[in-house]
């Protein structure tokens, strides 16, 4: 059989400026060496961090757009979902995933729905109850704590903190809906944040030093790292340690150029290290 690059389908929007999204997971995972395919869920001129954003809809293109994958008998060896517009694009998501996915394809969802016991504007709750089915398609899910309590419908716990028994709880609840693999990204302690990895009925808990405060397109980074690692064969752990790591070191050098949070990762600095 003829060999091929790993490929990914990235389902997100492309955004101008800013760094999140599209614009960081093409070249991380070009830079893990897997070839990135775009399906766009809209253009934006800068992300909705800024005060003044254009934003172009792409629902309507998208079906046309993938049924020219399809046409072209385009495949994936994994498809990444991220920032979505509305229930419709929620919908036509599962039906990317229905038609594309092969049994060696890994559905990677990571659920952007809020942040700090939040939902972001764009969001309702219709829209949130959508995303829980796309849950039963995905082999690994990466939901931060507020995304986390809104998929299994619970509260946001006071004040963001959780035990570990509990997020394993969580972790728990969320695989028996589908994914087999689960990460809780982001949870905030004092000097330090804890990732929470789950599979096989085992949590495990991972932390990394604090570096500055929120910064857009951390998520982004964070899901494409994973995916990217574990495409190339990677175990969850090795895929979550080597994206925290690296989304340190960039976080560090936003740090030294003093860069406004709502500008992402300098990530370019370290792409080269990235493997
Ligand atoms: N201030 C920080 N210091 C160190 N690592 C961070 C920091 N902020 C984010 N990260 C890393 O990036 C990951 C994703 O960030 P998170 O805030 O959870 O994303 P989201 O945007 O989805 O809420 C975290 O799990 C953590 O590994
Ligand atoms: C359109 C869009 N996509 C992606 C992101 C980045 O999300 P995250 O910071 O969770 O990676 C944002 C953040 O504001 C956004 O507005």
């Amino acid at each position: 059989m003829r060999r091929r690059q790993k490929r990914i389908a990235l389902i997100n929007d492309i955004t101008g400026f800013g760094r999140c999204s599209v614009a960081v997971e093409l070249p991380l995972i070009s830079a893990m060496k897997i070839q990135a395919c775009p399906l766009p869920t809209a253009i934006l001129s800068v992300h909705t961090g800024f005060e003044h954003h254009y934003l172009d809809d792409y629902t309507a293109r998208m079906k046309p757009y993938m049924d020219s994958w399809e046409k072209n008998q385009l495949s994936f060896d994994g498809i990444c979902t991220g920032f979505l517009g509305s229930v419709k694009q929620i919908a036509i998501v599962e039906e990317f995933i229905r038609r594309f996915k092969q049994p060696y394809t890994r559905v990677m969802v990571d659920p952007v729905m809020g942040d700090n016991g939040k939902l972001y504007s764009s969001y309702n709750m219709e829209m949130c109850a959508e995303m829980r089915r796309l849950l039963a398609y995905a082999d690994l899910v990466t939901p931060n704590l507020t995304e986390a309590c809104i998929l299994l419908d619970i509260p946001y716990p006071k004040d963001g903190q959780v035990t570990n028994e509990e997020l394993e709880y969580m972790a728990s609840e969320l695989a028996s809906q589908g994914p087999s693999q689960v990460i809780i990204t982001g949870l905030h302690g004092e000097d330090s944040l804890r990732n929470f990895i789950y599979e096989a009925g085992r949590g495990k808990v991972l932390t990394v030093e604090k570096v500055g405060g929120d910064r857009s397109g951390t998520g982004d980074a964070f899901a494409a790292i994973v995916a990217g690692s574990l495409i190339n064969g990677e175990s969850l752990e090795e895929a979550a340690v080597k994206a925290a790591e690296f989304i340190k070191k960039c976080l560090g050098y936003a740090v030294k150029l003093d860069l406004p949070w709502n500008y992402g990762l300098p990530f370019e600095e370290y792409l080269r290290e990235l493997k």
